[in-house]
């Protein structure tokens, strides 16, 4: 909970007011007319209650989201400037979450830089070094360390971390995550079957779907090696050679039809590259491709290189795409980089 100095009108016109402290679970508050009460963000004050009637409560009793006319925020917490949306007393929109979430200092850091743009929440038009506008001028004042810093405050406290290899099984459905819990600790000794099956409870139930159709007897449905892998492991449905510097279109024995939004792209398998220096070519698979699924792949190595019915020879990665409507235009917008590219910041 963050620990913000509010004073809150309650609908039935009492000022409410707490001591020093931030609401716990059956804090006793003093309720005095002016004492000053402490509220996350984006909450307000049940109505419909005497002053005395919050000296014993719960937070989840007292602090309940209002429709914006049942309450009134009078002062809204230090450093802010009107126009800012967060503080808008009529938003009743979980669209400034992120902002909330920041810490108290960076909240302060954040707020500062803010003014010199408001309402931007970070689009790349207040880093407009060439724009003329005056809403940049604090900006880039900054120093390299202070922006950097104030590019991270951009980002929410809780956005999700690189290293978060648990993500999904929140998403899970009762029934799986009773499934995937117990086998947290102990999954090293599943079979490889009962580990595929392991992984597969770690996608969402709703999770849109892979379809799959297997047109040849070799064919393997593809798998991941992990529950945190990007890329669905694509085998082959033959054997076959790549000879040395030369190329392969291989067989999996798949169609497949990728969910709504997205393409396949094959990618290669690390240890194929680094070991055989065997690399995929092409790799895009559309949507509404049916027909089957085969791997070009590349052998820059001096060694012919021997494929196997069954081979892990290729991972394949369902990605997200734009379709956007194409609209020629006479300018771009502005951005601080600009055309510079190509190693423009440093190497170091
Ligand atoms: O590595 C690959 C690349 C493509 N395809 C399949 C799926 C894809 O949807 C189709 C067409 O690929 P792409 O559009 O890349 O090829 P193109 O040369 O533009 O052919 P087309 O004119 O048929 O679109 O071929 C594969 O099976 N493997």
């Amino acid at each position: 909970m963050v620990a913000l100095k509010w004073d809150v009108m309650c609908g039935n016109g009492t000022r409410i007011t707490t001591t020093n402290t931030t609401l716990t679970k059956f804090s006793t508050i003093k309720t005095t007319a002016t004492t000053t009460l402490f509220l996350p963000f984006t909450t307000s004050i049940t109505a419909n209650h005497t002053a005395s009637s919050f000296r014993r409560f719960s937070t989840e009793l007292l602090v309940t989201k209002l429709p914006p006319n049942k309450s009134k925020v009078l002062n809204s917490a230090p450093k802010t400037s009107g126009s800012f949306r967060i503080f808008n007393e009529n938003s009743t929109s979980d669209n400034n979450s992120n902002h909330h979430k920041l810490s108290k200092e960076k909240h302060n850091y954040y707020i500062d830089t803010m003014t010199a743009a408001p309402k931007t929440s970070g689009s790349f038009r207040i880093f407009n070094e060439n724009s003329t506008n005056d809403n940049n001028s604090n900006h880039h004042k900054l120093s390299k360390e202070k922006h950097n810093y104030y590019i991270d405050t951009m980002t929410a406290e809780d956005s999700p971390q690189i290293n978060n290899n648990h993500l999904h099984h929140h998403n899970l459905s009762k029934e799986n995550y009773s499934y995937y819990i117990p086998r947290l600790n102990h999954n090293h000794k599943l079979s490889k079957e009962n580990y595929s099956y392991y992984i597969d409870t770690m996608i969402p139930e709703d999770s849109p779907q892979l379809k799959v159709l297997l047109m040849d007897k070799n064919a393997r449905m593809p798998s991941r090696g992990s529950g945190g892998a990007a890329g669905y492991d694509l085998y082959s449905a033959e054997d076959t050679k790549i000879l040395a510097r030369g190329k392969a279109l291989i067989k999996t024995g798949l169609a497949i039809q990728v969910p709504e939004g997205a393409y396949g792209r094959i990618a290669p398998r690390s240890s194929l590259a680094s070991i055989n220096s065997i690399d995929c070519g092409a790799g895009v698979i559309d949507a509404d491709y049916r027909g089957e699924v085969k791997i070009l792949l590349f052998n820059f190595g001096d060694q012919d290189f021997e494929v196997k019915t069954g081979d892990r020879i290729a991972q394949l990665i369902v990605e997200r795409i734009y379709t956007p409507k194409i609209v020629r235009v006479d300018e771009l917008d502005d951005t601080s980089r600009g055309s510079k590219g190509f190693g423009s910041t440093g190497f170091r």
